[in-house]
């Protein structure tokens, strides 16, 4: 089996006195997509958030590649969102002065790249995600669903290693979360990008490979989900599961 991407083991994170870590271990392989789920308060977005270096744990060790980074200072934990992650929230967080592609393009030409050769790359991504005619557009002119998908744009321009979405169609209608969680993993499948995704959603949480549910801080359960390794023989069409089709084309 090959080394995990992400490891973290015996995190603990308290916002005072409330503990929303307790002694949490995981570990993620590189290219798997994994669902965080459970209730409200569970620790959901702290897991996330510490496993990405957005916030530090108090205890315990974070490590991507096998490089710590759980106590890594806040200027190396900021190099690696920017390079190595990508992030995704519910609310897509575009900004709205800027077009979809000045959207799309900011991450690379913050890394150095001229706007030229980025506004390439952002194009065709955008038209990828279907929503390339919107490049000139700001945000107040485009949907909840044609947002997200710019953001997710945003989010995987730059080709990270790993993605880390939080309720990403949470503020969207079934229909275009739907189609966003069917972009982010065909995208996420082609490029062996590892994907975890936090959701109150069990039918975001379908398109994963593996499910780690939480509970009052802890991890309630780490398993495969029964989805794993199904049977992709069924193109899926007609019978509107579009997970069976994009688990057999690209795996
Ligand atoms: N900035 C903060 N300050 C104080 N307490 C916080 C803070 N962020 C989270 N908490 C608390 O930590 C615990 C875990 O919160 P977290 O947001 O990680 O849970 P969650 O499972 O993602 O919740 P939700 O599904 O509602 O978003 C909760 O008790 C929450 O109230």
């Amino acid at each position: 089996m090959s080394a995990p991407i992400l490891h973290a083991e015996h995190m603990e994170k308290w916002y005072g006195p409330t503990a929303a870590l307790r002694d949490v271990s995981v570990s993620i392989d590189k290219g798997e997509i994994v669902a965080v789920t459970g209730p409200s308060g569970c620790g959901k977005s702290t897991l996330l958030h510490c496993l990405s270096g957005i916030l530090a744990p108090q205890r315990g060790s974070v490590r991507f590649q096998g490089r710590e980074i759980g106590t890594a200072g806040e200027a190396e934990r900021s190099r690696l969102r920017r390079t190595v992650f990508g992030v995704l929230f519910q609310f897509g967080q575009v900004v709205p002065e800027l077009t979809g592609i000045e959207n799309v393009t900011l991450p690379l030409q913050l890394g150095g790249l001229g706007y030229r050769d980025a506004a390439v790359r952002a194009r065709a991504l955008l038209d990828r995600l279907g929503v390339g005619d919107l490049a000139g557009k700001r945000p107040g002119e485009m949907s909840g669903g044609q947002q997200q998908r710019v953001a997710l744009a945003r989010a995987l321009v730059t080709e990270p290693q790993v993605l880390f979405a939080d309720e990403p169609t949470g503020a969207l209608d079934s229909l275009a979360g739907e189609q966003v969680m069917v972009e982010l993993v065909r995208l996420a499948r082609e490029h062996g990008t590892t994907v975890l995704v936090v959701t109150h959603n069990a039918q975001v949480a379908a398109y994963a490979d593996r499910e780690i549910t939480m509970r009052d801080g802890r991890v309630d359960s780490d398993g495969r989900s029964d989805n794993y390794g199904r049977d992709n023989s069924s193109d899926g069409r007609g019978d509107g599961d579009h997970r069976v089709v994009l688990r057999g084309e690209v795996r």
